[in-house]
């Protein structure tokens, strides 16, 4: 397994991509945030010129020292009222017409720009997800056997989400935050520089105040999460070995672990809810710092100039606005953070390379059923484990091979060495001439069947479970001629609903044997040149394993078979029994040669042959 080097780049240019494919909506997503902040910020600018036309009015107004400047759209319509000769109850009625339209105008475009920029995002999450399940499907074993399933769901769920939140959300306020500021303060400096800047003043610290809780909320959210998830599987565990539990009467302890774990989530939520009580007074107490200082030296102001009236006005509405981007500052921060670690922890996956994989010269090659192992030495990279040694067997077409051994001698792994779940580090297989490793992965893997010692079947019907690996659904008789040969053909006509029967956590409860039959079925309906048998047959008892035996030998009459078992079929011709002890070839022949040697084989077949007598 190789990671490549990340090259430099931060974790989040890798999103690049997407953006660049959804750049259309991206940019007018931008437009529509200026849009809906430019609308924003001429409100004030016509409320602090009512306040001063009302100003005017009042009995003992001082003449105004200095004229206002506005924005240019403001000061045409400015102009325009004043041009109109309204009355004054016209004047105000009109001004405040205007104000709603703008408000009108500013829920449009914010409409607007959610549309655009968080369904951007909703599809950046789709193809993410898509794409991170297609690298799933490309890894190997060994990948999958040094990660944990949790692990991986979590990459596919927790971290798209939170990368979600920085395509969408985080993105969308940040645009927003920085041209709401930007016109804001533009138009402030613009009326009054000094004012401005006692104003702004406390806000920086507003923000770093905020991104400081915002981390530390952060923080207990994500221990809160963990304790939440521990508690799940906790409970998932409970209830799925709940028949263990009450058999060794172990409900009280399990209830113990569960409220210690219970307890401890209480304890970090209460802790979360402590910060969280203290974010919002803290904002409110910035805010109501800034009003003050406003209506402080603005109030001074007026003294001399009574168009610093309407300016007061003004500025406090300002504020009031930029409260909500100014703290946002804070929680965009940490998004981005946040979101930057899972996109660290998405891209490990991403660039993580299957071992297993095709050759730039990869042919698609017809299987024959000659195989040979040849000298093969495997070690399991993660845990050392040497569990095939220097193997040698030549398998002519057409054989059916019994491999035998003790539990942990190596027989899974030289089934799974034949399918290429991994390769060997020394010494090669080859199947017709071909080194295994030179075929197309996929076309060879479809052209060989593996019945596996755990059974894995899907919550779906049976017949859907047997068809499983077929491109095309299959045909009735297919399906019916597969379970027949597997020998479960009977018990799936008993099912209430046949072979459309639902299978797993909301289907029927099959037994052991009908699920590995129904596994061998799978197996057998691709019409496969190879079949290995992995232990298939141990939940059955032996007289039925004799039935399913015959039925399956009548089916392999002419395909290359290895079975691989803890006891031996003596009543079926192999070509070749092989043994296995401790990854290593100890014995090798017919039954009639092994016996002869009077090995190990010998010894089981005796052993067995007892077995049986005592059992009749
Ligand atoms: N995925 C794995 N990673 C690391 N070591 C493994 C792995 N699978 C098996 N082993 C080890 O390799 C050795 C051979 O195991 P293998 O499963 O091939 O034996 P087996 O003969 O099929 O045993 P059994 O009859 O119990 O299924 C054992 O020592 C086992 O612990």
């Amino acid at each position: 397994m190789t990671a490549l080097p990340l090259g430099g780049m931060t974790p989040l240019s890798s999103l690049r991509k997407y953006f660049w494919k959804y750049r259309v909506r991206f940019i007018v997503g931008t437009l529509f945030v200026v849009f809906s902040n430019y609308f924003a910020v001429l409100a004030p600018q016509i409320t602090g010129f009512v306040v001063n036309l009302v100003q005017q009015r009042l009995p003992g107004a001082r003449p105004v020292a200095s004229k206002p400047v506005h924005d240019v759209l403001v000061h045409r319509f400015i102009t325009w009222v004043q041009s109109a000769q309204f009355s004054f109850g016209w004047l105000i009625a009109v001004c405040s017409l205007t104000i709603l339209l703008l408000a009108i105008l500013r829920g449009i475009f914010m409409f607007f720009m959610r549309q655009t920029i968080i369904v951007m995002s909703r599809h950046i999450e789709y193809d993410q997800k898509n794409e991170i399940f297609k690298h799933y499907q490309r890894l190997d074993t060994n990948f999958y056997k040094t990660h944990s399933t949790g692990d991986l769901m979590n990459r596919m769920t927790e971290d798209v989400s939170r990368v979600r939140m920085y395509t969408g959300p985080a993105i969308m306020y940040l645009i927003n935050l920085v041209t709401l500021i930007g016109f804001c303060v533009m138009n402030m400096l613009r009326k009054d520089v000094s004012l401005t800047l006692y104003v702004l003043a406390p806000l920086p610290l507003l923000a770093i105040t905020i991104y400081f809780v915002n981390s530390i909320i952060n923080k207990k959210s994500e221990r809160i999460q963990a304790l939440l998830s521990d508690l799940t599987t906790n409970a998932q565990e409970s209830y799925s070995g709940i028949r263990v539990i009450k058999s060794f009467v172990q409900e009280k302890a399990m209830l113990g672990f569960f409220t210690r774990n219970s307890e401890a989530y209480k304890k970090n939520a209460v802790s979360l809810a402590r910060v969280e009580a203290i974010y919002f007074p803290s904002m409110a107490l910035m805010i109501g710092l800034s009003t003050l200082v406003t209506i402080l030296i603005g109030g001074v102001q007026a003294l001399h100039d009574s168009s610093k009236i309407g300016l007061i006005v003004e500025f406090v509405i300002y504020i009031n606005m930029l409260t909500f981007p100014v703290s946002a500052i804070g929680w965009t921060a940490s998004m981005i953070q946040r979101a930057s670690a899972s996109q660290r922890r998405i891209n490990e996956f991403l660039l993580t390379e299957p071992t297993i994989a095709n050759l730039p010269e990869a042919q698609q090659v017809k299987v024959s059923g000659d195989i040979v192992f040849d000298a093969v030495n495997f070690i399991y990279p993660h845990t050392g484990i040497n569990a095939v040694k220097q193997f040698s067997l030549r398998i002519t077409k057409g054989e059916k091979v019994l491999v035998l051994g003790r539990t942990g001698s190596g027989k899974t792994t030289l089934a799974q060495l034949l399918l290429r779940f991994y390769d060997p580090q020394e010494g090669k297989i080859t199947i017709g001439g071909n080194d295994i490793r030179t075929m197309d992965l996929k076309s060879f893997r479809d052209q060989v069947s593996y019945v596996q010692q755990d059974v894995f079947l899907f919550s779906d019907t049976v017949r859907d479970n047997i068809s499983f690996g077929l491109a095309s659904p299959a045909s009735e008789e297919r399906v019916t001629e597969a379970a027949a040969f597997a020998s479960v053909h009977k018990e799936i006509q008993g099912f209430a609903k046949g072979y459309e029967t639902m299978i797993g956590e909301r289907g029927v409860t099959l037994s052991g044997g009908q699920k590995q039959r129904i596994s061998i079925a799978r197996a057998l309906i691709k019409n496969p040149e190879i079949v290995v048998f992995d232990d298939c047959l141990s939940a059955v008892d032996a007289k039925t394993e004799h039935v399913i035996i015959g039925n399956l030998y009548r089916y392999l009459h002419d395909k290359t078979a290895i079975i691989i078992t803890h006891r031996i079929f003596s009543s079926f011709p192999f070509h070749k029994i092989v043994v296995l002890d401790n990854g290593e070839l100890l014995e090798m022949g017919s039954h009639e040669e092994l016996m002869a040697a009077n090995g190990y084989y010998a010894e089981l077949y005796r052993l067995q042959l007892t077995e049986e007598k005592a059992e009749v």
